[in-house]
């Protein structure tokens, strides 16, 4: 078959430069067909799920989307809001927010998984002249499983265009002084409003540990994070954990658990424990309901006291001015 590209939109000009901020996606609506399709299209993703098609597809098909899409849309249900999933809500909140601070580029958000869809988004800059994209993705540490993952989806669909925009990449940001002074500032704010925990736990979203065997350097971008963190805290060792939440799945995923060391602190007798998860842009099913709800549950259920979950960075101001300041220096020497 001979390819076929897409036909390139005749346009007056030098062209325009755009931003495109890339979160993960989460479904349409809390109703298990629409998490059937989101868990789908998700766990189909080769950066996501390394296993062969010929395993993995049966189990898939089989056992996880007809057992998991009913549970786990009860769970989006107990935190949707008027506006739809909060992934979705906030992470629109922040793009709208950085286009306010990058007035002279347009600012534009797409999900990888679910809508706004990377290709719809990128055809529609196309249509109004783009020919230089930055794409950012809301992922402060790089991972194989979600930064590579939205170049891929980019690349798989310029790769269908006859002329390509100039792109650049943005694969991490975790030691971005800008960022963690915004994520430094969000947990003294908590302190401020209710004090300080007896402790205070950095909780990552996990991965398999065969990953970071293969090189994939999330676990360390994670550590390096929440050492500079606690760093400017002032907070001594012992005063601090880092943990890993989200396990999917039967074999080993990074450790220690987030669960697992919650009921630990509340055997050691840990009243109070305030919990920040920075690998989140956003606030989602992972931070509003596993951590704030059923993270809290299980401290609470081996004797601790209170769960303080100290909420991800959102489209405040802080955030929003440390992404928009990261955005430019990325878009040094282009013209706009
Ligand atoms: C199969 C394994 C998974 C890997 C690897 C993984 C990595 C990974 N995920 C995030 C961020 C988010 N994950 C979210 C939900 C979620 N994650 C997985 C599985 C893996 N994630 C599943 C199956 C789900 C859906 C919920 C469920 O079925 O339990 C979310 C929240 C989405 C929302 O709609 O609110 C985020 C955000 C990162 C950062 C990461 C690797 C570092
Ligand atoms: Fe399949
Ligand atoms: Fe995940």
């Amino acid at each position: 078959m001979s390819p076929t590209f897409r036909d390139a939109p005749v346009h007056a000009g030098p062209g325009h430069t755009a931003v495109l901020l890339v979160n993960l996606g989460t479904p349409d609506e809390a109703t298990p067909a629409a998490v059937r399709r989101y868990l789908g299209e998700f766990l189909h993703d080769h950066r996501v799920v390394e296993l062969s098609r010929w395993l993995w597809c049966p189990i898939l098909h089989g056992v996880i989307l007809p057992l998991r899409s009913g549970k786990v849309a009860r769970n989006y249900a107990s935190i949707w809001t008027p506006e739809g999933s909060p992934l979705l809500a906030y992470s629109k909140k922040l793009a709208a927010a950085m286009q306010h601070a990058l007035p002279d580029l347009p600012v534009r958000l797409a999900m990888r998984y679910g809508n706004p869809s990377v290709p719809s988004v990128l055809r529609a800059l196309e249509a109004e002249g783009m020919t230089r994209l930055l794409v950012l993705p809301l992922y402060p540490q790089y991972s194989a499983s979600t930064s590579a993952s939205v170049l891929d989806a980019v690349a798989q669909e310029i790769a269908t265009w006859r002329r390509v925009p100039d792109l650049r990449f943005v694969a991490d940001y975790h030691d971005d002084a800008g960022w963690l002074d915004a994520v430094e500032a969000r947990i003294r704010a908590h302190w401020d409003l209710h004090g300080r925990g007896d402790r205070l736990l950095f909780s990552f979203h996990g991965l398999p540990q065969r990953f970071e065997r293969a090189g994939d350097p999330y676990p360390r971008q994670c550590e390096a994070g929440a050492r500079a963190l606690a760093a400017r805290l002032g907070l001594a060792d012992g005063e601090w954990l880092l943990t890993y939440q989200s396990r999917f799945g039967r074999e080993k995923w990074l450790e220690p658990a987030t669960d697992k060391t919650l009921e630990q602190l509340a055997r050691e007798g840990v009243k109070t424990v305030d919990v920040v998860c920075p690998g989140f842009a956003v606030d989602c099913l992972e931070t509003l309901e596993e951590i704030a709800v059923q993270n809290a549950e299980i401290f609470r259920h081996a004797g601790g006291g209170e769960l303080r979950y100290i909420g991800a960075l959102n489209h405040e101001p802080g955030h929003v001015a440390a992404l928009a300041a990261l955005a430019r220096r990325h878009l040094q020497g282009w013209p706009h």
